[in-house]
């Protein structure tokens, strides 16, 4: 099959280490299957849309996170002697350009799974028509898909993670990352134009040239003064950060105990943005994570054993991962009823449509302090620590009743829908679709697991103890002490004189509320949204609970070690 054409098309899989296509097309060419290869990267305009709010689907964060990223690859393949060439519009037109008069292409791809990437896929099969095929490989999950003990469909997938952990661990083994391609593996196409080589976007307006028109333009944000970490897309930096966390510093030593924290660089590894465009894999952490608890690192693991009784933290890194693995999975089973009105359980819920609440919300304005520094991290840096975008979504769906969603079932107008998880896809640098919408439909309430529904007030106590975090991004608040700084809206006015605020005119009273002595929102002390489980005691709170930080599910035993990888 000499003269045989691969087009490598990157999506959400931005690395060589441990990347399917990469590897495929490294052993096609290899085994002389194919003679040359078309690296790819399209900037889709659909990407670049405005949400129903009018936010960029994709927020600066994300888009400069990505850039770089791509930018990274690109550097990397020349490093081995190849390129890629970046398309600034739909990988269908690209592809279609990428044909030639009697050669056969075929183009890889990483298998995605919600409905946008699917249509993407339908729209390059047809653009390729009968000189070509597209071929999906699985990639970007620790567990790989056909490993599963489940149908592939995943029809059989539990529908709460405890059960879905147990069956994955006890019956799967997480394959040996792929090999990078060597200097010389992926030879580039021999009429690919140099000047179609060396077009390349460099800073985040460039990427302005997708944004349809009407749609919120791009800019480069500076990074924020109180940002946790300056975070740099792609495998380069993603290599970096991993080793980091855990030879440099060997924080992976003591996540267990740091994981609910908000403010600092360490206290969670800070993975997700390249894990969600595919930088690293999780595949890469688990094997390093392995190394280190094996061999170098034994004697931080020995102090760390000494001092604690057992070393659950690296395990626990990996048991994040696998909650990522099972959203995934999870959307495979459900579709787009991740993103519907009544969830996964099709159960009916009266949402409130109150626009300025809901921008209340989006601009930490609340009045709760937790969740306003929460909202104003998030918008000023793209990210959000998981005990923060734990409060805010409860606090958003179950608190304020507040609708959650993107897209109505059929027929609605676009401005009917109130969104937060509209609001995180745009602002997170991290965005991952399932990871976010799986996690936005179980804190709503309508998977079918657990409600975790949280007490602020309480979660400000047990996890922002001296205010700190709340200090750092609502700076009203700065001369007001813990715990009253949970609280601000029942400080006397002679407090409010003493601590240099004034509730109502700098920081604004909460919205009646559960936690408000002045409302009745959800009842007082009554539960909104599928009973309330958890509520009142803060369903995460220190004791018991602490081993779990995630909806939907049961408390968790912690795992005593790591043994099963060792
Ligand atoms: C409402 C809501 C929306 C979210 N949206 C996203 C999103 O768009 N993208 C995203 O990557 N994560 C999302 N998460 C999950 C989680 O909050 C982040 O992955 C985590 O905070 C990222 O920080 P970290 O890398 O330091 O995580 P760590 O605590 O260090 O965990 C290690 C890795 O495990 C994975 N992980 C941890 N918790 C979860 C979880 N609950 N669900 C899925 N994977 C998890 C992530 O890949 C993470 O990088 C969301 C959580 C909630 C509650």
């Amino acid at each position: 099959m000499s003269g045989h054409r691969l087009v490598l098309w990157f999506r959400n899989d931005l690395r060589l280490t441990d990347n399917a296509i990469v590897h495929q097309a490294a052993q096609l060419i290899q085994k002389k299957q194919a003679s040359e290869v078309v690296p790819l990267y399209c900037f889709d305009p659909r990407q670049y849309i405005a949400t129903p709010w009018g936010n960029p689907k994709t927020g600066a964060h994300h888009a400069s996170f990505l850039l770089q990223s791509v930018l990274d690859l690109k550097q990397r393949l020349r490093d081995i002697g190849s390129d890629l060439v970046i398309h600034m519009g739909k990988p269908e037109e690209a592809i279609q350009g990428l044909c030639r008069e009697g050669q056969q292409l075929t183009v890889l791809a990483q298998m995605e799974v919600t409905k946008e990437e699917l249509d993407v896929d339908e729209g390059v099969r047809a653009a390729l028509g009968s000189r070509g095929r597209l071929q999906l490989l699985w990639g970007n999950t620790l567990y790989h898909k056909d490993d599963l003990p489940f149908r592939s469909d995943m029809s059989e997938l539990p529908d709460v993670f405890t059960p879905f952990k147990q069956k994955v661990e006890a019956r799967c083994e997480v394959r040996a990352p792929l090999p990078a391609p060597k200097e010389g593996a992926l030879p580039l196409a021999a009429d690919l134009d140099p000047a179609r080589l060396s077009r390349k976007p460099s800073c985040v307006e460039d990427l302005n040239a997708v944004v349809p028109e009407g749609a919120p333009r791009l800019a480069s944000l500076p990074r924020h003064p109180n940002a946790a970490i300056a975070f740099e897309g792609g495998e380069t930096a993603a290599l970096r950060r991993l080793k980091h966390y855990l030879w440099d510093t060997g924080c992976i030593s003591t996540y267990f105990d740091t994981r609910n924290g908000m403010l600092g660089a360490d206290y969670s590894t800070k993975f997700s943005p390249w894990l969600a465009r595919g930088c690293i894999s999780p595949s890469t952490i688990f094997h390093e994570a392995r190394a280190f608890l094996t061999l170098a690192a034994a004697e931080i693991v020995k102090r760390y054993e000494e001092q604690h009784g057992s070393n659950k933290s690296t395990y626990w890194v990996i048991f994040e991962l696998t909650w990522r693995d099972f959203f995934r999975y999870f959307t495979i089973k459900h579709g787009s009823a991740i993103f519907y009105k009544h969830g996964v359980t099709g159960q009916p819920r009266q949402w409130v449509n109150d626009l300025e609440l809901f921008r209340r919300w989006r601009d930490g304005r609340t009045g709760m302090p937790l969740v306003d520094a929460n909202m104003r991290e998030m918008k000023a840096t793209g990210f959000m620590s998981n005990r923060g975008r734990q409060n805010v979504a409860s606090y958003l769906t179950l608190d304020l009743g507040l609708d959650w969603r993107k897209r109505e079932e059929t027929g609605a107008k676009a401005t009917d829908v109130l969104q937060g998880a509209d609001w995180f896809e745009s602002a997170l640098v991290d965005y991952d679709v399932c990871s976010n919408w799986g996690n936005w439909v179980a804190a709503a309430g309508l998977t079918g697991g657990r409600i975790n529904h949280f007490n602020i007030t309480k979660q400000s106590k047990d996890y922002d103890e001296k205010g700190d975090y709340i200090r750092t991004w609502v700076p009203e608040l700065a001369k007001v002490p813990a715990p009253s700084l949970f609280e601000p809206w029942r400080l006397s006015r002679e407090d409010q004189a003493k601590f240099g605020v004034q509730i109502g005119v700098d920081y604004p009273e909460p919205p009646k509320s559960r936690y408000t002595s002045n409302g009745s929102f959800g009842g007082g002390s009554g539960s909104r949204g599928g009973g309330g489980r958890g509520r009142g005691n803060g369903s995460f709170g220190r004791g018991g609970g602490r081993n779990s930080r995630h909806g939907g599910d049961k408390k968790q035993k912690p795992r005593s070690d790591f043994e099963r990888y060792g």
